[in-house]
């Protein structure tokens, strides 16, 4: 049966951040996951994942001014030092939040940048944060997005998140496969989730178009989340889509796999 991760950054956004948890889990999640906890102290976000019950799936490292319209620094050449301090901040709050998995978010391409050096100063970054995450037991992730949402993005293909992994090095690198980018920009989803499968530590799901609650577009979520059953897939599955009415609502789609 799949375990269902609730991201807080896209379902109960009528509530407090910190009041989303008792949500959560109150409505039959077992696991929460955010873009970032960084705003609160991580004492406090501990209390609230305590008093949920809930354990924390992955979160992601932070991602530079992100209301500013940056979308991750990992590429950046000018911005190694403070990725390196985000890795540091991020192993903070996993550590207190016994939280097993970070995921990267690569960045957006400079206009006229070099996409080879950009390509270089990733692979270093991970390669280093991803050393980093071993010695502290966090497997480090990097997910592709689709290039209709964030125009411009470095990564978004599996292909060339292959190429990255393979590039690094690293048996602690890993990637996020996140069904609705996924769609969007290649489709295939389940042959290319069995190719890939041990090098998956997480994945996410929407339906498309409109990022919406599985069910409401285009991919056939009975049979995906099947699929990830059959195929021994245990890790936890990330529900980070914009609920059409409300977050409660919207949940009729999980009932059936609610025990
Ligand atoms: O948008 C997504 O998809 C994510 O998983 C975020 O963590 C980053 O944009
Ligand atoms: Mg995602």
């Amino acid at each position: 049966m799949p375990k269902f991760s609730a991201n807080l950054s896209f379902l109960y956004q009528d509530l407090p951040f910190l009041d989303r948890f008792a949500a959560a889990a109150r409505d039959g999640f077992g696991a929460l996951e955010y873009l970032g906890p960084y705003a609160e102290p991580k004492e406090k976000v501990a209390d609230a994942l305590k008093a949920s019950g809930l354990k924390q799936a992955l979160f992601n490292v932070p991602s530079g001014d992100w209301a500013g319209g940056e979308r991750g620094i990992a590429c950046l050449p000018d911005r190694v030092e403070e990725f390196r301090a985000g890795i540091s901040l991020a192993l903070d709050y996993a550590k207190v939040l016994d939280c097993r998995q970070v995921n990267v978010i690569s960045g957006l391409v400079p206009e006229g940048a070099d996409l080879e050096m950009l390509e270089k100063v990733l692979v270093g970054n991970l390669k280093n944060a991803a050393a980093r995450c071993a010695d502290a037991g966090i497997k480090l992730l990097i997910e592709p997005i689709n290039l209709r949402d964030i125009p411009g993005f470095f990564l978004s293909s599996t292909a060339h998140a292959e190429r990255i992994l393979e590039k690094a090095g690293s048996d602690n690198l890993y990637i996020q496969y996140d069904f609705y980018h996924m769609q969007i920009m290649q489709g295939d989803l389940i042959p290319t989730f069995v190719r890939l499968k041990e090098k998956i530590a997480h994945v996410q799901i929407a339906d498309n178009p409109g990022r919406g609650e599985p069910g409401t577009g285009e991919i056939n979520y009975g049979f995906t989340l099947s699929e990830l059953d059959r195929l021994g897939y245990d890790g936890w599955v990330g529900c980070e889509y914009r609920p059409k009415a409300g977050t409660r609502e919207g949940l009729g789609w999980m009932k059936p796999y609610l025990t």
